[in-house]
């Protein structure tokens, strides 16, 4: 106990005082483990530590989470059944956990990372509309370099619309801006439905939110959360689903896409539905030369593994290593997919050395760290990132042809307003544009940064969709809607939330920031309550680590989650092999490293053509990774 009272004698304490209750719960190992994370901490140094060294600091750091920041809402209502006879992926998700077929299914409950918010505050309290209008709203459009483009922006829209919707209740709730800023409002008063709140039957958490959503990552984005989803999607021949003869979605006669799922849709989502719709039709043609005896359903089955796992790849070692920019992050991506021994190592073996050295895919048995897996309330919010979005999309002209082999920019087009790429008049538009074009162009456009004030003027009075993809009567002003949101829901505030992610909590505004405008803002709507600030107007605030698109708060939750996706579900562990992804299937997931290898397949000569840099990801217009010679794992501090 020595290490305590060294710890506990001095006039400072070692922990921070608000930490103190939560540590006081932790086994011995545990404390002794989080006293590193807060030493490094309080330094303020574990992103410039050496690899090796950072790698060990976020392995500490995730263990905590997966100790401390998994809580399960709702009973558990599910029953046993035979897992050889579901070796593939249900349409609504059922039948993935090993024990329990409703864990993960559409319509469950939201889990929770952190305790629902003990905040004194009340839902009005800075009003949503004067947080937004004098912290969130574009100012001047912000763009995040070469580091992120619009591909980038729009694949994370597809993700969310994988994984995570909640369902909303029939009752109405009507925001009106108070006096003092409402002439500077595109809306002066809106109303929305308010997010349903469902009694869990559970003693401890007795409220929760459901995801109308599967949250497994299993490609519901484009087949669907349920069996009618599903069978609109399906072209019930040789597996495939339907498909435009060019190339982009069908639609119905509304206009509206035939897909998984289409609320809130726009060209550039529908765009990256149609290549992965692309992407499976193309291993239904593969899977059936090899297995002429596999009927549409077995097809269907194989090649939607396929397409997820492919998916979720790219979005570990290509998406995530972009927004995150280091080399620890991209040695920690790869050990989540390959393990610590890499690629070379796991093909020449197999999966035969845990999860550190082999990686998460292709464990023996799910890991769910008792918890049954769902995604969070949190997590839902430290994804709110529509700063991303733009307010012009620059249309670019793909008939240029360039004059050196370094000129792979086509000149823009056209400036097209987001507002008309949106719903039913952007599926319009995008069919005039075509694939191509649509594609080349968004490699080229740099997305918005998650930045304050930067939040899209036009998505202030947006006609949202329901869950048909149908456009709802009144408009909604998503920027306050997205304060009241993680306060209906109970998210944690910034202060709080920062706590129960065991991160040092801010004291001042000066913690947060060393932007002087900031933190002057900051101080006009909230006082000088650090206690107040909302957990987005945070997030947007925090001062970036280098290299991170991201604020390093959302990054400690991806930390928990992302590998919380693969290892928790049985067809990334268990049931990651040949019997059931078939032999040329898994080699289709190996062989695929990044979404440049799936444009490349669809598109031979685009990436060629019009890409400079290394990944898909970044402006295409920028230099390509310049080459390291020094092997990863031994790189220094950056
Ligand atoms: C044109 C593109 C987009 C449109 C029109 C759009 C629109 C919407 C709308 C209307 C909602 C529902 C808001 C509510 O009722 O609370 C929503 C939710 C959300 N959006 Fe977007 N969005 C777009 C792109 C994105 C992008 C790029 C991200 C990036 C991560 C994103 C992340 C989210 C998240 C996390 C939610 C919350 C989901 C939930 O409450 O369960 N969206 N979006």
């Amino acid at each position: 106990m020595a290490i305590f009272s060294l710890f506990s004698s001095t006039s400072r304490p070692f922990i921070h005082p608000q930490l103190q209750q939560i540590v006081a719960k932790m086994t011995l190992l545990d404390t002794l483990l989080f006293y590193v994370v807060h030493l490094v901490d309080k330094l303020g140094i574990w992103h410039r530590l050496p690899v090796l060294l950072g790698l060990a600091y976020l392995g500490i750091r995730r263990h905590l989470h997966q100790r401390y920041n998994l809580l399960h809402v709702g009973g558990t209502y599910g029953r046993r059944y035979n897992t050889d006879e579901f070796a593939y992926r249900t349409a609504d998700g059922t039948c993935n956990h090993p024990t329990d077929d409703t864990v993960g299914s559409q319509g469950t409950f939201f889990g929770r990372n952190m305790p629902p918010s003990t905040s004194r505050y009340g839902l009005l309290e800075p009003h949503p509309t004067v947080v937004a209008s004098k912290l969130l709203a574009r100012k001047k459009f912000i763009d995040n370099g070469e580091q992120f483009n619009m591909i980038a922006c729009s694949w994370i829209q597809f993700m969310i619309h994988d994984w995570i919707d909640h369902l909303e209740d029939t009752e109405q709730v009507e925001l009106r801006a108070p006096d003092e800023i409402s002439s500077g409002c595109p809306l002066k008063s809106f109303k929305f439905f308010m997010t349903k709140k469902v009694s869990t039957g559970s003693p401890d958490l007795k409220i929760g939110t459901l995801n109308t959503r599967t949250p497994w990552w299993d490609g519901s984005v484009i087949y669907g959360n349920n069996k009618e989803g599903m069978k609109r999607v399906r072209a019930f021949k040789d597996g495939k689903l339907k498909v435009s003869e060019d190339g982009l979605l069908q639609h119905n006669v509304k206009g509206i896409p035939i897909s998984g799922d289409v609320r809130n849709c726009w060209a550039g989502f529908s765009l990256l539905q149609a290549l992965f719709v692309k992407e499976h039709n193309a291993i239904c043609d593969l899977l059936k030369v090899h297995y002429s005896d596999l009927d549409d359903e077995q097809l269907y089955r194989h090649a939607r593994l396929v397409t997820s796992a492919v998916i979720a790849k790219i979005h570990t070692i290509d998406w995530t290593v972009e927004l995150l920019r280091t080399d620890t992050l991209l040695a920690g991506m790869r050990i989540n997919w390959y393990g610590f021994l890499g690629k070379k190592f796991k093909d020449t073996f197999g999966h035969i050395l845990g999860p550190i050295l082999s990686g998460l895919v292709g464990l023996r048995k799910p890991r769910d760290h008792g918890v049954p897996y769902s995604l969070t309330e949190e997590f839902v919010s430290v994804y709110r990132m529509h700063s991303l979005l733009p307010d012009k999309f620059f249309l670019r002209d793909i008939t240029y042809s360039s004059t050196s082999d370094q000129d792979k920019c086509p000149p823009v087009l056209e400036e097209v307003p987001m507002r008309e790429l949106a719903g039913t008049e952007g599926e319009r538009k995008l069919s005039i544009i075509g694939m191509e074009q649509m594609l080349v162009s968004m490699g080229h456009q740099a997305c918005g940064a998650i930045t304050l004030w930067n939040y899209p003027s036009w998505m202030r009075n947006l006609v949202a969709h329901d869950i048909n993809g149908e456009d709802r009567q009144d408009p909604v002003d998503m920027a306050t809607m997205e304060i009241y949101r993680d306060r209906e829901r109970g998210v944690a505030r910034y202060n709080e939330f920062r706590r129960n992610l065991l991160m040092i909590p801010l004291s001042k505004w000066e913690d947060l920031t060393d932007n002087i405008e900031v933190v002057e803002a900051l101080h006009e709507v909230y006082g000088d309550d650090v206690e107040k600030l909302d957990l987005l107007v945070g997030l947007h605030a925090e001062k970036k680590i280098k290299g991170f698109a991201i604020s390093e708060t959302a990054f400690f939750i991806f930390l928990l989650i992302a590998s919380r996706r693969l290892e928790a579900d049985r067809f990334f562990t268990t049931n990651f092999n040949c019997k059931s992804y078939t032999e040329k299937g898994l080699e289709w997931v190996n062989k695929t490293e990044t979404l440049k290898d799936v444009i490349d397949r669809h598109f031979p000569e685009m990436t060629r053509k019009w890409m400079r840099c290394s990944s898909a990801f970044s402006v295409w217009g920028s230099m390509p990774n310049p080459t390291n010679c020094i092997p990863l794992y031994l790189r220094s501090a950056p």
